[in-house]
């Protein structure tokens, strides 16, 4: 908790020093100036009852008071906006501390594990709340403390017992505040994976890609029950939390009237005895205003600061994330051999085995098939050449490297890949292309040989706005019509994306054809095939015949190497890659055939 509220105190400071600088000593003159208000105003009183003051320094002394009261609250206000600048400042050095954090973790481990994800969620709430909240409740309890300081002499001098009535109250008030923030907070923490749930839910219900099966599988009304269900779950419990809150308040705001009538009842009596003066009460009515009121504010404040700082924590916690990967610093040479040694590989040390023991050798420039059944470990080990994951067990090597030696971004800057969840960005088609290869974003040269290559660019070019329409119906605005392409269409812009890397010594397409027609599927392969001469490539393809001209064909099964060798070679030896080939070319076996 010290070290959240530490680095919590500090961040104002750290993103706008001078303003959090002089918003404080801002804070100090505004919480001054009503006890030198009221000390004006206890003067004037007890001077005009004793008659010790003529009309002139009557004037002077309401003048004055006026005056500071006045200024007290223009500071206030001056202080409010000048506080809200450091809060603007702050949010966006969180937030961007935060973002930068995810975007530049190398692996894909923590963006896959849900708890980081919950994290992040109370991360993210945090980084927009809590700066917000503790330096309002700092500035808060600047001005309170010296409002106390200035008004605790008064009291001492009225009644001084007063001081420690109202000492015990606040001690009471701070320890019951804290444990209902403390309360609130885990009431945040606990329902943060129904909230999850709740959000994805409603992700699903507004996703365009969803639509058509949520549509045809009548699954509307289902995921409308389960996102309502989490809603009220978590809105129950967050309720429960504010009503325990609710009561202790109100214990709080009794126990504040009781001391202050206590107090007054005993120094109005003074005054009635002749004890003490008609100011002295006056000054003591105000001073015990004052303190009450600043005190209830801060204990108020304290509550949602003590939630802040607490939460605070998980943002600390996701821009303190070490990184998912060790970093190597290596350079990878620009041609890629490849040699897998005795790789084993699971996502979680209790999951079950993916890669047994993969022991493989691609030579630089070769093209390689990649052949096995579903779920036999094809995209996985193309995850483990991009060094997303490193293998439990064994090495890959790059020209001889281990991978985990290498510095992962100029690794991956080597490598060109089509993944089989390729992604279908909300972006014109040139951006599309262009992020393949981000520092060319602008070349529309290269893209539009990418495109080429691809056998896409007439596609592109006929679209309304040519390269530069936004293929999406969601994100186009009035002036540009956005454009939703066919699947095929969007697997030969994800293949342009990635022929934009043209000095990858690896291209690594995983299934990067299965959208295409029949005669689309062959060219791109013979252009691909031309494009890439040279370059390590391995394929992946559930379409046998798109395989048979690679160097080597790899079939993967159980996790490790079945069999290996060219189209001739595996057919001679008529093993599984001979059965799926023959159970596919029968398929295409008819009599009208010749
Ligand atoms: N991110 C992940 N976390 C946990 N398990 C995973 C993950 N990705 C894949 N798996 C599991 O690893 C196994 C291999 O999956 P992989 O996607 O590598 O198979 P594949 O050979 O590419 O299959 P397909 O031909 O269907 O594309 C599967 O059992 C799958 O459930």
């Amino acid at each position: 908790m010290i070290r959240n509220a530490g680095a919590a105190l500090a961040l104002p400071f750290r993103a706008a020093p001078v303003i959090a600088g002089v918003t404080l000593a801002l804070t100090v003159l505004a919480g001054a100036a009503p006890a030198a208000g009221a000390w004006l105003t206890m003067l004037l009183v007890d001077e005009l009852t004793s008659g010790a003051a003529g009309p002139g320094r009557a004037a002077f002394l309401a003048v004055a008071s006026a005056l500071v009261g006045g200024a007290a609250i223009a500071l206030l206000y001056l202080c409010g906006y000048l506080g809200e600048v450091v809060r603007q400042r702050v949010a966006l050095t969180v937030e961007s501390n935060l973002f930068r954090r995810i975007a530049t973790l190398p692996g894909l481990a923590r963006i896959e594990d849900p708890v980081f994800h919950d994290r992040l969620r109370l991360a993210e709430e945090a980084a927009q709340e809590a700066p917000g909240t503790i330096s309002q409740f700092v500035q808060e309890l600047v001005r309170s403390v010296v409002l106390l300081a200035s008004f605790t002499g008064a009291l001492l001098v009225v009644w001084p017992p007063m001081t420690l009535l109202l000492l015990a109250s606040v001690v009471t008030a701070v320890v019951a505040r804290l444990a209902t923030a403390r309360r609130e907070a885990a009431t945040e923490e606990a329902w943060v994976a129904t909230d999850r749930r709740r959000l994805f839910y409603r992700a699903l219900l507004t996703d365009v890609r969803a639509a058509k099966e949520i549509r045809l599988f009548g699954l509307g009304e289902l995921l409308h029950t389960r996102m309502v269900g989490s809603l009220a779950t978590v809105s129950g419990a967050r309720l429960a939390a504010q009503r325990r809150g609710t009561v202790v308040q109100s214990a709080l705001a009794l126990l504040s009237a009781v001391v202050a009538g206590a107090g007054t009842v005993v120094v109005a009596l003074n005054v009635a005895a002749g004890r003490s003066s008609v100011g002295d009460l006056v000054l003591f009515l105000g001073a015990v205003a004052g303190v009450q009121t600043g005190l209830s504010g801060v204990v108020l404040q304290l509550g949602e600061a003590g939630r802040a700082v607490r939460l605070f924590g998980h943002y600390l916690d996701v821009v303190g994330t070490h990184d998912d990967l060790p970093a190597g610093t290596g350079t990878p040479s620009d041609t890629a051999a490849i040699e897998l040694r005795d790789v084993w590989f699971r996502y979680s040390d209790d999951g079950p085995w993916v890669l047994r023991g993969v022991n493989l050798t691609i030579p630089a420039g070769a093209a390689v098939g990649l052949v096995g059944v579903n779920g036999a470990g094809k995209s996985t080990l193309v995850k483990l050449l991009c060094r997303f994951y490193d293998p439990q067990r064994g090495s890959i090597t790059w020209n001889g490297v281990d991978l985990r030696e290498l510095d992962v971004t100029q690794l991956r800057r080597r490598i060109g890949v089509v993944f089989q969840e390729f992604m279908a960005y909300d972006l014109t088609a040139a951006e599309n292309i262009g992020i393949g290869q981000p520092d060319q974003l602008g070349d529309r040269g290269r893209i539009v040989e990418a495109a080429r290559t691809a056998r896409v660019a007439d596609v592109l070019e006929a679209l309304p706005h040519g390269y530069d329409t936004v293929l999406s119906r969601t994100h186009a605005d009035e002036e540009r019509t956005g454009v939703t392409l066919s699947g095929g269409q969007w697997q030969r812009v994800a293949l342009a994306r990635c022929l934009m890397r043209t000095d990858a010594g690896l291209m690594i397409l995983d299934e990067p054809t299965s959208g295409l027609d029949a005669e689309g599927e062959q060219r791109v392969h013979e252009t691909v095939r031309r494009h890439a001469q040279g370059r390590t490539r391995l394929l992946i393809s559930h379409r046998m015949a798109a395989l048979r001209g690679a160097d080597l064909i790899v079939t993967l099964a159980g996790g490790r190497i079945a069999e290996q060798g060219d189209h001739d070679e595996l057919m001679d030896a008529g093993g599984e890659y001979a059965r799926l080939f023959r159970l596919q070319a029968d398929g295409y076996q008819d009599v009208r055939i010749s």
